[in-house]
């Protein structure tokens, strides 16, 4: 998601080091970003407003202290991208939690973040072999994680609104899908059905007037079998109408959460396609009008937008195929230009592959901070079963050091993760090399190897010789092997412990829950 526009940001504003940039290099900084936006199919206005706005706080800057950190670049380029993508409330809370607008980016949490990217870049680390030595690596490693999850994970919110607006007499929120051919509103009306069902709960009728493509029909009352939503329509007729008096009696005896309306795919130039669209708009009154867009058409949604919300009040975005976009021209031109949000983001075929828009995570990932919320869902779902009070009182057994060594196997081969933050592709390769010499498997087959009560009580087996030789033998593993394992529930205890002496007990206790509570 958004790699080139990443790395092109990235690159221009690493391409004289950490540091401080003299005025001409900073000139082209500013340069290669202009460019890089430019080149990501970002609106012209939105590039030329971005990069005066960026020159004037670094003019700022230097007219105060007579230097510009990278860092205070990088910072204010996050900040200006997350106004852009509508996350204007974030920007201020920041600025407002740090008390003092001129220094923050001394106080800047995430420039360690940042450093770190200059640091695995350059410094070319060496893995030492000595599987011990692997071991205390990659327990420094997962003390490494912990510090950037506990300055990341503290902005990250456990409440999630829904971005739909709520009726102003509480009657059920009508959502109407509208948009061009092809650019996935009957995928993301099942996916959007689907997604408020299973996340939120919710009661949801999908009406499909999508007349004309008979496969429409089809492919919502497919879906419609993974559960979330009924669905009302009819393969066999286009009379819009019919449908719609099928609607209106239906929902005289059932009650919904929310509506969701699929139209056929149409341009604003075909008249008698967008009189329909019209006639359907003032029938249903619909609560939200939701313009579905490919993101990967760029800037050119804006034209697309403008004219649809001349003939229909739009109230926001749904952008498509995010999955395949490496640029993030629509993205970044959308709101700007029209002032309406994108509501979701859709990320793949599959009906769950739809989540909520959200402007900070979209801005960390652009200026290479990687995709924090991504990982730290990622770990919930693979350590679900981890025992959080355990962690939180410091205490560790061989059943928790089991989990977690399979819930290490199951965040994959890491290369995704490396992707999601790029800072942490050090780490990952050290744990992918880990786990390719088949480490976590061995460690895997000595604990089920132990009884319940050597499991419980781990100095039982660290201090007595016959039972380690019976675990080994039971495993088919060998003394070397054992070591590596005690070795490394030995880190993870210092490390949990560590976690849990912290000073601030509700950053502790949010960073728990936050990564591994659901
Ligand atoms: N990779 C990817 N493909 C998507 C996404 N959303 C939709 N698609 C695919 O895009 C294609 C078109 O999607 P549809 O939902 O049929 O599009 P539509 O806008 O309803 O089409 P019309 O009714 O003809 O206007 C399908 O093959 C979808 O699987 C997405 O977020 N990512």
């Amino acid at each position: 998601m958004l790699s080139e526009l990443t790395n092109k940001i990235v690159t221009a504003v690493k391409s004289f080091g950490k540091g401080k940039p003299t005025e001409n290099q900073v000139d082209t900084i500013l340069r290669n970003i202009r460019i890089a936006l430019l080149e990501s199919d970002v609106s012209l206005t939105v590039v030329k407003n971005l990069i005066s706005s960026l020159k004037k706080k670094i003019d700022n800057k230097i007219s105060d202290f007579g230097i510009v950190e990278s860092e205070f670049i990088i910072e204010s380029l996050h900040d200006e991208i997350l106004m852009l993508l509508g996350g204007y409330e974030a920007v201020k809370n920041k600025y407002k939690k740090r008390k003092t607008s001129r220094n923050y980016v001394e106080q800047s949490s995430e420039n360690e973040i940042l450093e770190e990217l200059d640091t695995e870049n350059t410094k070319k680390t060496k893995i030492k072999h000595h599987p011990l030595n692997q071991i205390s690596n990659f327990n420094k490693d997962l003390e490494d994680i912990v510090d950037k999850f506990s300055l990341a994970s503290s902005d990250i919110k456990n409440e999630v609104e829904i971005p739909i607006s709520k009726t102003e007499n509480g009657s059920t929120p009508i959502i109407m899908m509208l948009g061009l051919q092809g650019s996935g509103k009957t995928t993301t009306t099942a996916k959007l059905a689907y997604y408020l069902s299973k996340t939120f709960n919710k009661k949801i009728l999908v009406v499909c007037l999508d007349v004309y493509r008979p496969a429409a029909y089809k492919q919502l009352s497919i879906l419609s079998k993974s559960g979330g939503y009924e669905l009302i329509g009819n393969n066999d007729t286009n009379d819009i109408n019919s449908i719609l008096q099928e609607y209106f009696e239906f929902t005289e005896k059932n009650k919904y959460d929310f509506i969701i309306f699929d139209t056929a795919g149409r341009t604003v130039s075909d008249n008698k396609m967008m009189l329909e669209l019209k006639n359907i708009y003032d029938t249903v009154h619909p609560t939200e009008c939701l313009l579905v867009m490919d993101s990967l058409s760029g800037q050119s949604t804006v034209g697309v937008a403008q004219e649809f919300n001349s003939i229909i009040k739009l109230d926001g975005f749904i952008l498509t195929r995010i999955d395949s976009d490496t640029r993030g021209g629509a993205a970044l031109s959308l709101k700007a230009c029209l002032n309406l949000p994108i509501k979701f983001i859709a990320n793949g075929e599959k009906i769950e592959d739809l989540e909520i828009f959200n402007p900070e995570r979209i801005a960390s990932v652009i200026v290479g901070r990687g995709d924090i919320e991504n990982i730290v869902k990622k770990t919930k779902e693979n350590f679900k079963n981890i025992n959080t009070e355990k962690l939180q009182k410091g205490r560790t057994d061989f059943n928790e050091i089991l989990l977690q060594l399979q819930g290490i196997k199951k965040m994959g081969n890491f290369k995704g993760i490396a992707s999601m933050l790029p800072a942490m592709s050090g780490i990952t390769n050290k744990i992918n090399q880990f786990d390719d010499n088949g480490e976590i498997d061995r460690m895997i087959s000595i604990i089920k190897s132990m009884t319940k009560k050597e499991r419980i009580y781990p100095p039982l087996v660290i201090t007595s010789k016959t039972r380690r030789r019976r675990i080994c033998i039971g495993s088919g593993r060998n003394n070397r092997d054992f070591d590596k394992l005690i070795k490394f529930y030995q880190k993870t205890k210092e490390l949990i412990s560590k976690i849990s002496n912290m000073k601030d007990k509700s950053s502790m206790n949010k960073i728990i829950n936050n990564l591994f509570k659901n």
